[in-house]
């Protein structure tokens, strides 16, 4: 199996050029990355060039990060920067060959959150539908982020199938679905079709995924049946020496 060194949890002290060859000297097969846009895209891509890595995704900026904001699609009478922070992010991802966008939906609760980040998708995959590249939304779980606008995978697949273009997919972070619901296999399983990105991490303390009360030993395998054979993205937060181990990384790629 393959896997992708999330550069917004690993790494993540360094310059986002050295973090990408880091990932690189630690066996990884690709990476992606959180807010990518204080670094210059030429020197991204110059890392990204010289190590042979692929940079998978990407997401829109959050907005006013010092007040809290965690995303703009979803904030009604935002839609002039939300779709600013669209643009931004399919220019980033032009220049450095990144993949996917994760639209961000931040704060917001009812139908007009509702309308307004379907308005917003439905911008994000007429401008992004040219380049192939592939737009995911998160349901992020409510300990880590209360008060998100996407929180359930059920949620995400309305959403999906009302715009119904299929550049639209789901990014299903193991971590933040067992959180909020639980039953990850079946989930995989019938989610499927729709998922253009996974990520993972131990739960509850998104460490490293040899712990917690996941195993994924086995849901690595489920993935592996189930024919999906893109990098999973390791998105978990090293916290001490000993969760910098990747023995699990090296286990996981024979599988
Ligand atoms: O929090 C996550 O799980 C993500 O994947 C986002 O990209 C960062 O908020
Ligand atoms: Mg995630």
């Amino acid at each position: 199996m393959k896997f992708s060194a999330n550069l917004g949890f690993l790494w993540a002290d360094r310059p986002l050029p050295d973090a990408i060859r880091a990932a690189h000297a630690a066996g990884f097969d690709a990476v992606e990355c959180h807010w990518p846009y204080d670094f210059p895209a030429a020197e991204v891509k110059a890392a990204l060039e010289e190590t042979g890595l692929s940079m998978l995704g990407l997401n829109t900026r959050r907005g006013d990060v010092t007040a809290g904001e965690n995303g703009l699609a979803a904030l009604p009478g935002r839609e002039t920067e939300a779709r600013e922070a669209i643009d931004q992010s399919i220019s980033y991802a032009l220049a450095v060959g990144a993949n996917c966008i994760h639209v961000m939906a931040g704060f917001a609760s009812g139908q007009q959150a509702h309308d307004c980040f379907v308005g917003n998708l439905t911008y994000a995959c007429a401008k992004a539908a040219p380049y192939d590249l592939t737009i995911l939304i998160e349901p992020l779980n409510r300990h880590d982020a209360p008060g998100y606008f996407l929180t359930t995978t059920g949620q995400a697949r309305d959403i999906i199938e009302k715009i119904a273009n299929p550049i639209l997919k789901l990014m299903f972070d193991c971590y933040h679905v067992q959180l909020m619901e639980g039953d990850i296999s079946h989930r995989l399983h019938d989610l499927l079709p729709l998922i253009g990105h996974i990520q993972f991490a131990s739960v509850p303390d998104r460490g490293p995924p040899d712990r917690g009360e996941l195993n994924y030993g086995h849901i690595f395998q489920v993935i592996r049946d189930l024919g999906y054979d893109s990098p999973l993205g390791a998105e978990y937060k090293p916290q001490g020496m000993s969760d910098w181990d990747l023995g699990w990384l090296h286990d996981a790629q024979e599988l």
